[in-house]
């Protein structure tokens, strides 16, 4: 993690004028920060120590999650969240100077924003055909640098004006009001205080198929009052229909009801990931049912620590 006697050396999928950058500016806007082009070379150059801090997209309203970054997260050496951060997407079409909307027979975009585009795409350039780029700033600078195998790049507006390219359309998500989560990735180190608004991420491995399986795991929840926020199955690549399950909690793993939750997990998967327990970014407190509470699990430890010490 950080050595909190340096300045944090930060780093995220680039280049600059990517989504990914804003979301890094929103969380350090003063940090001199390394761009990669990937979320892969992010978290390696985090793993590797190359940066403390690496921002990279988990989740977006629209396209559901960014399996890159799930399942590098998922596997390999231990990396933790220590925060979120939500942008708004807005995308604009962009091209050349001279280039009209005619032009345009090719766009060039990350797939994830291509995702997000393609019913404006499909009424407005009919026929136009998908190539897919590293990320939407990159779609940009691409044209810039004399890129021929696309006309139009679907990019931040900020990376239209970085390429110095011509808007041809604005605001052309399919839905306008399209949020993308981003997180910040570190080496497991000192875990980030509870604040009573906080998520907690877990990769879940269950020990084998069966009825049931599933529900013995949300279980451990339920029965701690325990909401998720978001509940994935990633396939774990070693043979087909075998799953590992991407969750995030609402609450910290400092807080009682996570702490047993996880412990209860520990008991019936074959493996539990633990990925970090960090703030919310929208600072909304959990909401904890009753009889949940951390002083409720105090209560009943101290109940069973006095029945144990009269036996
Ligand atoms: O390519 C980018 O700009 C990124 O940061 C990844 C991404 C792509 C599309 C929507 C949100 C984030």
């Amino acid at each position: 993690m950080t050595d909190s006697s340096q300045p944090t050396r930060y780093g995220y999928f680039g280049p600059a004028g990517t989504f990914t950058q804003m979301a890094l500016k929103a969380w350090a806007p003063e940090a001199d920060a390394t761009a990669y082009d990937s979320v892969d070379a992010t978290l390696a150059a985090v793993r590797e120590g190359r940066i403390d801090a690496g921002m990279v997209p988990i989740e977006n309203s629209v396209e559901g999650g960014v399996s890159a970054t799930l399942d590098n997260l998922a596997t390999g050496d231990p990396l933790v969240v220590v925060g979120e951060v939500l942008v708004p997407i807005t995308f604009v079409l962009a091209a050349r100077e001279g280039l009209t909307l005619a032009d345009v027979t090719a766009v060039g975009t990350h797939s994830h924003a291509w995702a997000q585009v393609r019913g404006w795409v499909g009424a407005n350039l009919p026929g136009a055909t998908y190539v897919p780029t590293l990320s939407t700033a990159s779609s940009a600078m691409g044209l810039a640098a004399g890129e021929q195998n696309y006309q139009a790049a679907v990019c931040a507006p900020i990376a239209a004006d970085l390429a110095g390219l011509t808007v041809l359309a604005e605001d052309i998500g399919d839905v306008r009001t399209a949020v993308t989560r981003f997180v910040l990735v570190s080496r497991p180190g000192e875990l980030p205080a509870p604040t009573g608004a906080d998520k907690t991420t877990v990769v879940l491995y269950q020990r084998d198929d069966h009825s049931g399986g599933l529900l013995e795991l949300l279980e451990q929840f339920a029965t701690r009052g325990i909401n998720m926020t978001r509940l994935e199955s990633r396939p774990t690549k070693h043979s087909m229909g075998s799953y590992c399950f991407s969750i995030d909690l609402e609450g910290h793993v400092l807080d009682a009801r996570i702490g047993e939750a996880l412990m209860g997990l520990k008991r019936v998967c074959a493996d539990v990931v633990f990925l970090g327990s960090y703030p919310r970014a929208d600072r909304r407190a959990a909401d904890i049912a009753p009889r949940n509470s951390d002083a409720d699990f105090a209560a009943a430890r101290e109940w069973l620590a006095a029945i144990r010490q009269t036996i």
